[in-house]
C-alpha cells in the first residue's frame, strides 16, 4: 500500500485561532488538519501523523467540564506542542501544576528565552509575542526545563526535549508573535522532521483517489451553485469519476440577476458537464413566506435544498452522494462541539436530520484563498476563481426580515446596479465582496416635490482574504456617490441609501 500523506494534526481546544494554526503549516508546505479534542490515540495512530499540536481554549483546566484528551496520546512517541490552555493541558496531564494567575495577560509581551531548545532554535533571545490568558503553569511536569520567561509569566516556555513535548503559553500562530512563524517552523521541520512535500498538486491527487475509492461505481450529484468552492469541487470530483456525476444547479428565486443563465452557459459550454437546473422558486418562497427570523429562514432554505436534490436522486437511480463545496470557515460558523454558532450556513447547520445521502466535501478543510489557488490548479478560469462569494441563501438573507417579491426585486435590481458600478470602476478584483441589503425600515423622502415613505437600501462591500475577518472596503466617494443616485433614480420604493462601515467583528459580512 502507498504511504499515507504526511500531516501535523492540532487538536481543537476551543481556541478562536485554532484554523489559523493548520493554515500556517499548509503555507510550509506540510498538510495539517485540526481534529476535535475527543479524537483517540487509535485513530491517531492510523493516519501518518508526525506531530501534535494542542491548541488554546476558553477553558481552565480545572474546570468541571474542561475540555480534556485521550491520555494515551501522550505515549503515541509522536512529539506534542501545547499552545496556551494546550500548555495547560500537557501540565495537567503530565504532573506540573496551573494556577490563576494574579494579573491576566492580554496583548503584547517580552519573552527571554532562557534555554534554547529546538524550538528557538537559530532565533533571538529576546522577542516580542502575543498572549492571552488567565491561568498560567507555576511548576513544570517532571522531566521538563523552563526553556523561557516574561515578566508576568515565569514559565512562558517549557519543553521535555527527550520525549519531544513543547509548550508555550503564548500565541505562535497569531501575526503579532514577531518570530511566531519560525517557531512553528522548527517545529514542524527540526521536531516533527516532515519534509514539506504537500503541494495543491498533491492534494488533487489524493483528493481524487480518495474520491474513486469512497464512489466506486456509484452515481454521484454535486449541488452547483456556479461560486467558487461548488465549481472547484464540481471540476475535482468530475476529473475522480467523470460522466458518473451530474451536477444540480437550483434557481431557488433568490438568485442575483442574469446569475442562472449565466451558470448554466458556463457550465455547459465551457466544461462538458451533466448540468440540471431546477425551478424551485415556488417551492422555496412558499416555505419562507411569513418568516422572519434569520436561523430559521436559513434553515428551512437549507432544508428545501436537500428536499430538491431528493427528488432529483429519484429520477436518476442509483444516487448515493452529495458533493457540497463547503468551506472550513462554512463548518466553523455554523458553531462546533468546541465553537459557538454565528450563523447556520446552510449547507452545514440547514441540513435535515433525516438527509439520506452521503456527503463528499473535498474543501472542507480548506479557506477561500486556498480553494482559490486550487481552482488555478485544476485549470478553471479567472471569472470563475475570482469570483465574489454569493452566500447559498443568496438574496433570501438580504432582504432582512420577511422574504417578499416585491423586495426580492428591490434587492435584486439595486445589486444589479452595484455590481456594474464596482466593475466600471475597477475595483471588482480589490474588493473583496460587495452586495445590498434590504433592511426592514421605511424613511421619508422627497421626490420631485412630492413625499415619499419607501424603502432604504444599505451597501455593504468589504476586504477581506477569508472571509473570517473583514475590513469595510473604502470606495471612493464618487463611486458611491454614483451609485447611490442611480439606485434611487432606477430602483422604484427606494428613496435613501446608506453604506455599512462596521468590520468584521464586531459585526459580519452577511447582515442575517
Ligand atoms: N443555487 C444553488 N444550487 C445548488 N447548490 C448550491 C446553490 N447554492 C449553494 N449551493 C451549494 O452550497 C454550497 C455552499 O455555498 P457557498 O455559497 O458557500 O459556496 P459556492 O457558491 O460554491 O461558492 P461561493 O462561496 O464562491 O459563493 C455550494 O458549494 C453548493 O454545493
Ligand atoms: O454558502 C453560504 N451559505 C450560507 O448560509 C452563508 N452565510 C454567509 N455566507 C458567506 O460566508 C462569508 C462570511 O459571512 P458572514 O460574515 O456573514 O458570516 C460571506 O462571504 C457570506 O456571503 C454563506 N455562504
Ligand atoms: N488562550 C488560551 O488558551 C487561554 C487558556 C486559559 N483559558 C487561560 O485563560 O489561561
Ligand atoms: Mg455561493
Amino acid at each position: 500500500m502507498e504511504q499515507k500523506q504526511e500531516m501535523i494534526i492540532v487538536l481543537d481546544f476551543g481556541s478562536q485561532y485554532n484554523q489559523l494554526i493548520t493554515r500556517r503549516i499548509r503555507e510550509f508546505g506540510v498538510y495539517s488538519e485540526l481534529h476535535p479534542h475527543t479524537i483517540t490515540a487509535e485513530k491517531i495512530r492510523e493516519m501518518n501523523v508526525k506531530g501534535i499540536i494542542f491548541s488554546g481554549g476558553p477553558n481552565s483546566v480545572y474546570d468541571d467540564n474542561a475540555f480534556t484528551c485521550d491520555p494515551q496520546i501522550f505515549e503515541l512517541g509522536l512529539p506534542i506542542l501545547g499552545i496556551c490552555y494546550g500548555m495547560q493541558l500537557m501540565t495537567y496531564h503530565l504532573g506540573g501544576k496551573v494556577e490563576k494567575a494574579t494579573h491576566r495577560e492580554y496583548g503584547k509581551a517580552m519573552i527571554q528565552v532562557k534555554n534554547a531548545s529546538a524550538l528557538f532554535e537559530r532565533l533571538p533571545d529576546e522577542q516580542v509575542v502575543w498572549m492571552s490568558h488567565g491561568d498560567l503553569v507555576t511548576a513544570p511536569p517532571e522531566g521538563f526545563t523552563v526553556d523561557a520567561v516574561s515578566a508576568s509569566c515565569p514559565i512562558a516556555a517549557m519543553s521535555n526535549e527527550a520525549k519531544k513535548f513543547y509548550a508555550v503559553q503564548f500565541h505562535p500562530e497569531v501575526r503579532h508573535s514577531v518570530y511566531g512563524n519560525d517557531i512553528l517552523r522548527n517545529f514542524v521541520f527540526d521536531v516533527c522532521q516532515c519534509k514539506g512535500d504537500w503541494t495543491m498538486e498533491s492534494f488533487i491527487d489524493s483528493q481524487v483517489r480518495k474520491i474513486r475509492e469512497l464512489v466506486g461505481d456509484k452515481k454521484v450529484l454535486c449541488a452547483l451553485s456556479g461560486g467558487v468552492d461548488s465549481s472547484v469541487a464540481a471540476v475535482l470530483v468530475h476529473r475522480a469519476i467523470g460522466d458518473q456525476l451530474t451536477c444540480i444547479f437550483v434557481d431557488h428565486g433568490l438568485l442575483r440577476k442574469g446569475e442562472a443563465e449565466s451558470v448554466m452557459k458556463t457550465f455547459r459550454e465551457g466544461f462538458h458537464m451533466n448540468v440540471i437546473k431546477v425551478d424551485a422558486k415556488e417551492r422555496f418562497l412558499s416555505k419562507l413566506k411569513g418568516v422572519t427570523d434569520p436561523e430559521q429562514k436559513r434553515k428551512i432554505i437549507g432544508n428545501e435544498f436537500i428536499y430538491v436534490f431528493d427528488d432529483e436522486a429519484a429520477k436518476l437511480e442509483g444516487i448515493e452522494f452529495l458533493v457540497q463545496g463547503t468551506l472550513y470557515t462554512d463548518i466553523i460558523e455554523s458553531g462546533t462541539a468546541t465553537a459557538q454558532t454565528i450563523k447556520s450556513h446552510h449547507n452545514v447547520g440547514g441540513l435535515p436530520e433525516d438527509m439520506k445521502f452521503k456527503l463528499i466535501e473535498p474543501l472542507n478543510t480548506l479557506f477561500k484563498d486556498e480553494v482559490r489557488a486550487l481552482g488555478t490548479e485544476l485549470g478553471l478560469p479567472d471569472e470563475i476563481v475570482w469570483r465574489q462569494p454569493f452566500p447559498g441563501p443568496g438574496l433570501g438573507i438580504r432582504v432582512l426580515g420577511e422574504v417578499t417579491e416585491e423586495k426580492l426585486e428591490i434587492v435584486r435590481e439595486s445589486d444589479a446596479i452595484l455590481r456594474e458600478e464596482i466593475k466600471k470602476a475597477g475595483l471588482d478584483r480589490e474588493i473583496w465582496q460587495y452586495f445590498t441589503v434590504l433592511p426592514d425600515i421605511r424613511s421619508v423622502g422627497v421626490m420631485g416635490d412630492a413625499r415619499t415613505y419607501d424603502y432604504t437600501v444599505g451597501i455593504r462591500a468589504v476586504t477581506s482574504v477569508d472571509g473570517m475577518t473583514a475590513d469595510w472596503a473604502r470606495i471612493p466617494w464618487e463611486v458611491l456617490e454614483k451609485i447611490s443616485t442611480r439606485i434611487v433614480n432606477e430602483v422604484p420604493h427606494v428613496n435613501r441609501v446608506v453604506y455599512d462601515i462596521t468590520s468584521k467583528p464586531p459585526a459580519t459580512i452577511e447582515w442575517e
